[in-house]
């Protein structure tokens, strides 16, 4: 997994058991070099011989996502891998033009591990309809749902997108805003650090009531489900609009706790708007370790339980790996891997490309 967030590539070996229950045997996290990061991050925007550039950036991928791999078979043979399943890297999400599009070629990828590849997990989705995105709500619901507590799971990553799981079992899940993507793009520019760690920076500063305001406006948030975001909707250039549009005198350190508020904010919104008699919150993606942050959400959803799927057993920082781990096995079983009643597609749809070993 390589998510929103640019910071690098999740990777796990999973053996998923015959009910789908997922069992976690190693992990590995590569973060990208920084000149992959910016490459990837200029090809958000467009530019001259983008198609050149994107695919000689797929094939870096390529390679890294192999030396991922590497890292977690040193105790297992190759051939008792079924299969990787790899999301890509995400360059453009435009569900409403028609198309989503994940990097990382997956042919190579294949050819350098002699290990079949499922790639490109969203595009059957939009082409059924939907959002092609969230995909994970389909996962946490396999292995998180409680016949008699309504959870719901917050994913925060680049992007924040929550799984409801209400005891009658129906799922219901979608992007909520930003996650981490503005928190590490403002901090990038002041000091160079790639993440505000644990949020220290946001929590040395104020929040700015206009600056906050503004912000909540934004249209996405009054938009309902189903609904999916990227870089496309939450980005510098848009928190450089908003600030001078604002045309106020506001220090960097209380941008930064003005924009962790946001991401609170827009999430636990969403909860307590959407997802009623819900009881408890578990956080997984990077987001959980952001303790400034974990701490206003707790403040914003006083009524319920709030803590980390690591009370469940599963360690926040590899769901979405395992999620898509899960997403290749549905793939290779020929089973619907989307949620309709999250994407909003016509129908459940087996997904993904399989590229054989
Ligand atoms: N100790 C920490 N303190 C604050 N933030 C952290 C910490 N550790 C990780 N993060 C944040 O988590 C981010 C990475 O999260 P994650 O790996 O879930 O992202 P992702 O894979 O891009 O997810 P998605 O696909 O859901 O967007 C980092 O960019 C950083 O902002
Ligand atoms: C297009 C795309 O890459 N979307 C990501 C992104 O990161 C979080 C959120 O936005 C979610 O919609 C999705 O990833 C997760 C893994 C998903 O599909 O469930």
């Amino acid at each position: 997994m390589s998510g929103t967030s640019l910071d690098g590539i999740d990777a796990v070996l999973a053996e998923i058991g015959p009910t789908g229950q997922p069992r976690l045997l190693h992990t590995h996290y590569l973060p990208y070099p920084d000149s992959l990061r910016a490459q990837l991050l200029a090809l958000h925007a467009p530019q001259a011989d983008e198609i050149h550039l994107a695919a000689c950036a797929a094939n870096k991928l390529a390679r890294l996502y192999a030396e991922a791999v590497r890292a977690l078979l040193d105790e297992i043979a190759p051939d008792s891998v079924r299969a990787i399943g790899c999301h890509g890297q995400t360059l453009r999400h435009r569900p409403a033009d028609g198309y989503t599009l994940q990097i990382g070629n997956a042919a190579l990828l294949a050819e350098l591990t002699g290990i079949a590849v499922v790639a490109d997990f969203r595009s059957r989705d939009i082409a059924a309809g939907g959002q092609g995105a969230p995909l994970v709500p389909a996962f946490h619901a396999q292995a998180l749902q409680h016949p008699a507590i309504h959870r719901v799971i917050a994913n925060i990553g680049g992007i924040a997108n929550i799984t409801d799981l209400p005891v009658d079992g129906t799922v219901h899940g979608w992007d909520t805003g930003p996650g981490n993507m503005l928190l590490d793009a403002w901090i990038k520019r002041h000091s160079g650090a790639n993440y505000d760690r644990d949020g220290a920076w946001a929590a040395s500063g104020s929040v700015h009531p206009g600056l906050l305001q503004a912000l909540a406006n934004h249209p996405y948030l009054k938009l309902s489900p189903p609904k999916s975001a990227g870089r496309e909707q939450f980005n510098l250039d848009g928190l450089d609009a908003t600030l001078s549009a604002l045309n106020q005198t506001i220090a960097p350190v209380d941008v930064q706790a003005t924009l962790l508020e946001f991401t609170a904010m827009s999430l636990c919104d969403a909860v307590r708007q959407e997802c009623g008699s819900a009881q408890e919150l578990y956080v997984c993606g990077g987001g959980a370790h952001n303790s400034a942050l974990m701490q206003r959400i707790n403040a914003l959803l006083p009524n319920l339980r709030v803590t980390t799927t690591a009370a469940l057993g599963i360690d926040p920082d590899w769901v979405e790996a395992l999620a898509f781990a899960w997403l290749a096995r549905q793939t290779l079983h020929h089973a619907p891997g989307n949620l309709p009643s999250v994407t909003g597609a016509r129908g459940e749809r087996i997904l993904g490309a399989i590229y054989p070993a």
